[in-house]
């Protein structure tokens, strides 16, 4: 059950561009502590979901708050609490992991020492050689880890993730997902946009399916194989019917 101290939390959201409809009364929670996959077809409205949560979009109707707060009204506060990868991290090329980090944190007003950053780094996973190496010739994942490092030193409370896993190889996979769990171990709230099942049968606590604008499944994990995949997969392919016709 949803309570309002969910440091994610979207209740009966409607949003359309011009006439056509793409939420129309979503409503879901992400607990601290949790990891919620959001999956949906191309154009069910996941990144819509994320660009309200960050204040971005704004909805017609229906209200979203970030740890009680409202992303329209106070966009700055929510966005201090907020750690966002998109599908393809922003970075800057010409700086090493630890001056993006640096610079990152410099932005939002939170600057640490080198220690705290080259300790979040290892922590995330990236190798001690590429610390100060200019990201021009990073991989998609190791990328992801200095993002992901940034966010561990923010400490922020939600984490919203937009297809992290697409383009990575089975075990930058493997090790992306480790780290999510690692974060939510630390009582972040994690909402992850994905077309990937397996990751999120293996790491989310909650799989929700988007469809014609509002969360038309749910499933949480339960017992020791978590989730039926095969159920799962069948469910994202034919949709609840609809879809399929
Ligand atoms: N700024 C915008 N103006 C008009 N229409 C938009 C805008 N942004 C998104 N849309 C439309 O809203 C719908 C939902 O888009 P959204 O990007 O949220 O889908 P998605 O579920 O993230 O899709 P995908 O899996 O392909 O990334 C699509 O039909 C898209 O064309």
């Amino acid at each position: 059950m949803p309570t309002t101290t969910d440091p994610i939390l979207i209740d009966h959201l409607t949003l359309a561009y011009d006439r056509h409809t793409v939420l129309d009364g979503l409503s879901l929670a992400v607990p601290a502590g949790s990891i919620t996959a959001l999956l949906g077809g191309n154009g069910a409205g996941k990144s819509t979901t994320l660009s309200v949560l960050l204040g971005f979009s704004r909805a017609q109707s229906g209200t979203v708050t970030i740890c009680g707060i409202d992303p329209v009204a106070q966009p700055d506060a929510v966005r201090r609490r907020i750690a966002y990868l998109p599908e393809n991290v922003a970075l800057y090329e010409h700086l090493s992991a630890v001056e993006n980090a640096d610079y990152l944190l410099a932005l939002s007003g939170e600057r640490q020492g080198r220690t705290a950053i080259v300790d979040a780094l290892a922590a995330a996973g990236l190798q001690e050689r590429a610390w100060d190496q200019r990201l021009g010739g990073f991989s998609k994942g190791m990328r992801q880890k200095v993002a992901i490092a940034v966010a561990l030193l923010r400490q922020v409370p939600v984490l919203l993730l937009d297809e992290p896993t697409s383009g990575l190889d089975p075990r930058a996979t493997a090790d992306f997902n480790a780290l999510l769990v690692a974060v939510r171990e630390r009582g972040t709230a994690v909402l992850m946009v994905t077309h990937d099942l397996l990751s999120a049968a293996d790491i989310a606590d909650r799989i929700a399916f988007l469809e014609h604008g509002r969360v038309a499944h749910a499933v949480t994990a339960s017992g020791p194989d978590r989730f039926d995949v095969r159920a799962l997969h069948t469910r994202f392919q034919i949709g609840d019917g609809r879809a399929a016709a």
